[in-house]
C-alpha cells in the first residue's frame, strides 16, 4: 500500500522556502490564455495534477499549450478558434476545473461530456448548472445535472443577474466566464466577497469588468489579448509551513513571494489573532495581484473564535488551522464553514476524525468544529482519504507527535503541492 512513515522531529524549522504557484491563479491563467488572441507566457505555474487537468481540457479543444515544468506558453487564437473535443474530458479531482470549465463550455457550440474521479463525482455541480441553464445552456447528468458525469450542449447564451446562495469563487467565476460568451451584461452579486482572481486576471488580459463592492458586472463578446502572467506562491500551500513554524519550538521560517491578495489572507489575520509572531515584508504588486514574503516564529498560541466573512478568505486553510488550535491555550471554535462539507472530502468530518485519531480533543458541529488546546498529539496510522489538504495536515502534525505517524495514501498531495516533502526537508535543521 502507498504509505509514508513520518517521524517526529527533535530539531527546529529554520530557513527560507518558495512555495509552488497559486493553484487558483494557475487555472485561470490557462483559461484566459486559451480564450485570448496571441501568446500568453506563464511563469511559476503550479505543476500539480489539478492544473494539468485544466491544460488537458483546453488541449482537447485544440489550443496549443506547451509546458516545461513551471513555464507555460499558450498560443491563443480567440474563443472562436476552440474546437469541439472528440472524447470525454477527465477532470480528475479538480473542482475548480469542473466549475470554471462548465462556465466556458456553456457558451461554446459543442457537445461535451465531463467526468471526474470518485471524490469529484460526489461534489455538487448544480450550484453552477442551475444559473448556466438560466443563461440558456443545456446540461444534464445524474439528478438533473447535480453531479458529474455531465453532458453539456453549449451555445448562444443570454446574460443574467445572479445572486449565488453559496459563498463560492468557483460559482462566481463560472458565471462571469459564461457572461463573457453571452450577449448583454451579466451581473453577479455576492453575499460576501470571495477570491477575486478571475476579476483581476480578466483585466490583465485587456478585458473590461466593473466591481462595485460585491456587485460584479461583465459585458459579453469581449476580445481578450494574450499576456505574461507571473503566478505568485500559493498562500494555501504556504499555510502549512506558517503553522509548522508556529508549533515547532524554536522555529523561524520565511516564505518568499507568496500571493497576498486580500481575498486570500484570512489565514494571516487568524494567525495574528491566535498570537503567532508573523510579519509580512517586501509587499509589492504584480499583474493585478499583491505578493510579498511572510516570516513566522514559533509562538505561544491562544484559542479564538473564527467565523463570518473571514471564512471564504481562508476556506482551504481551515484543516491546518484546526491542527494549530490543538496546540493553543484554550478552546478554538470555527463557525460558518459548512462549505467544507463539499470539498475533496467532507473536511469537517475528515479533519475531526483524523485529529481525534492523533489524540486531539475535537468535535464537529454542523458548520465547523470545536477544538480544545494544549494537546500532546500521539502517533497513529491515518489516511489522507485522497484529500491533499488532509494529507499535508497529517504530515505537519507528525512533526510534533509523540510517536511516529504512518500516512496512508500520501500521493494525493501531488494535486496541489508535488514538492511538499522536499520543501519540508529544506527547512529541517
Ligand atoms: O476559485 C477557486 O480557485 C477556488 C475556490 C474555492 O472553492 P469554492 O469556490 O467552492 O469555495 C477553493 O476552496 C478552491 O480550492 C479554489
Ligand atoms: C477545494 C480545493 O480545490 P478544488 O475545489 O479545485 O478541488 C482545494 O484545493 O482545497
Amino acid at each position: 500500500m502507498d504509505q509514508k512513515v513520518l517521524h517526529p522531529i527533535s530539531s527546529i524549522l529554520e530557513g527560507e522556502i518558495i512555495v509552488p504557484g497559486d493553484k487558483s491563479i494557475s487555472h485561470r491563467a490557462i483559461i484566459f490564455g486559451a480564450l485570448a488572441h496571441g501568446v500568453t507566457k506563464i511563469t511559476h505555474f503550479l505543476d500539480g495534477e489539478d492544473c494539468m487537468r485544466t491544460i488537458h481540457a483546453f488541449q482537447a479543444m485544440g489550443v496549443p499549450i506547451e509546458k516545461n515544468k513551471n513555464n507555460v506558453i499558450i498560443k491563443g487564437a480567440g474563443m472562436d478558434a476552440l474546437q469541439e473535443p472528440l472524447v470525454p474530458i477527465d477532470l480528475g479531482n479538480s473542482g475548480t476545473t469542473a466549475r470554471l470549465l462548465l462556465g466556458v463550455l456553456a457558451g461554446l457550440p459543442f457537445h461535451v461530456t465531463l467526468f471526474g474521479d470518485e471524490s469529484l463525482t460526489k461534489r455538487p455541480m448544480d450550484r453552477v448548472a442551475i444559473p448556466l441553464k438560466r443563461m440558456g445552456a443545456k446540461l444534464d447528468g445524474r439528478e438533473a445535472g447535480k453531479y458529474l458525469p455531465l453532458a453539456v450542449r453549449g451555445g448562444a447564451l443570454q446574460s443574467i443577474t445572479f445572486e449565488p446562495v453559496v459563498k463560492s469563487a468557483q460559482v462566481k467565476s463560472a458565471i462571469l466566464l459564461a457572461g463573457l460568451l453571452a450577449t448583454g451584461t451579466t451581473k453577479v452579486i455576492e453575499k460576501t466577497t470571495t477570491r477575486n482572481h478571475t476579476e483581476n486576471m480578466l483585466q490583465a488580459f485587456g478585458g473590461k469588468i466593473s466591481v462595485d463592492g460585491t456587485k460584479i458586472t461583465v459585458e459579453g463578446n469581449q476580445k481578450l489579448t494574450g499576456t505574461d502572467i507571473q503566478v505568485p506562491g500559493d498562500i494555501s500551500s504556504a499555510a502549512f509551513f506558517l503553522v509548522a513554524a508556529a508549533i515547532v519550538p524554536g522555529s523561524h521560517v520565511t516564505i518568499r513571494d507568496v500571493g497576498l491578495n486580500d481575498t486570500r489572507t484570512g489565514i494571516i489575520t487568524v494567525l495574528e489573532q491566535m498570537g503567532v509572531e508573523i510579519e509580512v515584508i517586501e509587499e509589492r504588486h504584480i499583474g493585478g495581484e499583491t505578493i510579498g514574503s511572510i516570516t513566522v516564529r514559533a509562538s505561544s498560541i491562544k484559542g479564538i473564535e473564527i467565523g463570518g466573512d473571514i471564512i471564504p478568505r481562508m476556506i482551504d486553510e481551515i484543516p491546518i488551522v484546526a491542527l494549530l488550535a490543538t496546540q493553543a491555550n484554550g478552546k478554538t471554535i470555527i463557525r460558518d464553514a459548512e462549505e467544507l462539507r463539499f470539498k475533496e472530502t467532507d473536511r469537517i468530518a475528515t479533519v475531526v476524525n483524523t485529529l481525534k485519531a492523533l489524540g486531539a480533543s475535537i468535535c464537529a458541529t454542523d458548520d465547523g468544529m470545536i477544538i480544545e488546546g494544549n494537546t500532546q498529539l500521539t502517533g497513529a496510522t491515518v489516511d489522507s482519504h485522497g484529500d491533499h489538504r488532509i494529507g499535508m495536515m497529517i504530515a505537519i502534525a507528525s512533526l510534533i507527535t509523540k510517536e511516529k505517524v504512518t500516512l496512508t495514501n500520501p500521493s494525493c498531495i501531488n494535486i496541489s503541492y508535488p514538492t511538499f516533502f522536499e520543501d519540508i526537508s529544506k527547512i529541517l535543521n
